[in-house]
């Protein structure tokens, strides 16, 4: 197992950045300067920069980093980057609790450094061994670059000694209607979502990890996301998923602390203190019926969702963050937005003011050998104060949702987040207590 070692304050990005934006690298090092310099977002999110938020707005956004360390994790109230890569590992079964302790230990001094745009902290120039770092992310921007830690239920069996640490939720998810689930892409002890801008910053980071897991972790499953498919804040352009319409407009505004509070963020109700400010993550591959909807009329394309394919509006309304009229109806009688569209069934107004916080991305596997169609579709990632928001919106959409006759449900994974980290304190420390 590697020794934690001292982070290098080397910048991995030899091109002279902004004289701001390396001033906030730098100060994003230290951990106490990381939360104490840096500019506190609405819901305990920590924001590098004023600009940088996916707006656009930013100088140099490739160039800003997002503080790894502050009340909550970064990579879910933090403003979604372009491009996910998702992991999950199983502990080895050689590997005891003291290795997995220290694994976690130096994946935080890993995840520090790279989130920070520096390289896994380390030996520089030794013949005799091999790099530290892969390499790969050397003269790339940061790309906003977040690491997000999870753990499965799996992970506190009779293991490691975390039975009485299990927070009280965190258990399988039942069986859900919609779903034809491939057990060696679902589930794993612990699960890391690096997203960043740029998709070999992204991959630089679970690749490194996973060198640093050798002999301790084993990868179990690992998914590319090349579009992110929500936005999280309202400064963020709307983005369109591979069905062709606008994703995530009625998203939860992470920027919004009381809402964050609300329906995301574990809470002080909790018994296990250590996951409170922590959040359930809930992924799931969906697989779209892609060449079946490309045969769809627009007409009907518009009712599955209940929103306008061009402007995203719902269908009882002209602009895109028009509020949806549910009771509205036509001169047939019926409703303007179906009694079996997405949005119906998911929206809070029928559910009791039920939300999730969508930050989920596009994914493809390529082509299906044997009958020629793309393999593609939604890469549903999902941050929940309690899983059984998620359980409750699945049965109804597995069931009712016009969207289900294009879709299905290939895999599967349901995590906790545990609460950002304090100056200090690691993964470990805090998962072990
Ligand atoms: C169980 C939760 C959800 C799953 C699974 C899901 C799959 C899924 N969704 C889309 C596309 C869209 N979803 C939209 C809205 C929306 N979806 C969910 C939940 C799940 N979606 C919620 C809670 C909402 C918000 C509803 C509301 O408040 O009005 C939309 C509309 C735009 C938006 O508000 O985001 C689209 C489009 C796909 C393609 C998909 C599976 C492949
Ligand atoms: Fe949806």
């Amino acid at each position: 197992m590697n020794e934690t070692p001292d982070i290098t304050p080397e910048p991995r990005d030899p091109e002279p950045a902004p004289a701001v934006s390396r001033r906030r690298l730098l100060g994003a090092v230290g951990a106490g300067a990381a939360v104490a310099g840096a500019a506190l977002g609405a819901g305990g999110a920590v924001l590098a920069t004023r600009d940088d938020n996916g707006g656009g707005a930013a100088a140099n956004p490739a160039a800003t980093t997002v503080p790894f360390r502050a009340a909550h994790q970064a990579g879910i109230a933090t403003p979604s980057q372009d491009r996910l890569c998702f992991a999950t590992f199983d502990v080895a079964s050689t590997a005891s609790r003291a290795d997995l302790a220290e694994l976690l230990k130096t994946w935080t001094a890993a995840a520090e450094a790279m989130t920070a745009g520096k390289p896994v902290p380390g030996d520089v120039g030794d013949l005799n061994a091999p790099p530290d770092d892969t390499g790969e992310a050397v003269g790339l921007a940061p790309g906003r670059l977040t690491i997000t830690i999870g753990y499965g239920p799996s992970l506190f069996d009779d293991r490691f000694g975390l039975a009485a640490r299990r927070p009280s939720l965190l258990k399988r998810l039942p069986q859900l209607p919609g779903e034809d689930l491939d057990p060696a892409n679902s589930d794993g002890d612990l699960c890391v979502q690096a997203c960043a801008d740029d998709p070999q910053v992204a991959f630089h980071a679970i690749r490194n990890l996973r060198r640093l897991g050798f002999g301790t972790v084993l990868p179990r499953w690992m998914e590319l996301g090349f579009g992110r498919t929500s936005s999280t804040t309202p400064q963020q352009a709307t983005p369109r998923n591979l069905m062709g319409f606008k994703d995530g407009t009625r998203n939860i505004d992470a920027t919004d602390g009381s809402m964050m509070g609300e329906h995301v963020w574990i809470g002080d109700d909790e018994p296990q203190r250590w996951a409170r400010g922590g959040s359930y993550l809930v992924s799931r591959k969906i697989q779209m019926r892609l060449e079946q909807w490309d045969r769809d009329r627009l007409g009907d394309q518009q009712d599955v969702f209940g929103r306008l394919k061009s402007s995203g509006a719902p269908m009882t309304g002209q602009r895109e963050f028009d509020t949806p009229d549910f009771g509205a109806k036509d001169s047939a009688g019926q409703y303007v937005i179906p009694a079996t569209a997405h949005i119906r069934l998911a929206a809070p107004e029928n559910n009791n003011g039920l939300r999730i916080l969508r930050r989920g991305y596009s994914y493809t596997d390529g082509i299906n050998p044997e009958t020629g169609d793309l393999m593609g579709g939604l890469f549903f990632v999902a941050f929940m104060k309690s899983p059984d928001r998620f359980i409750t919106l699945q049965r109804v959409l597995g069931q009712h949702d016009a969207l289900k006759e294009y879709i299905q449900h290939i895999a599967s994974g349901l995590f906790v987040a545990p609460p950002g980290l304090s100056a200090g304190q690691d993964w470990g420390g805090q998962l072990f207590g």
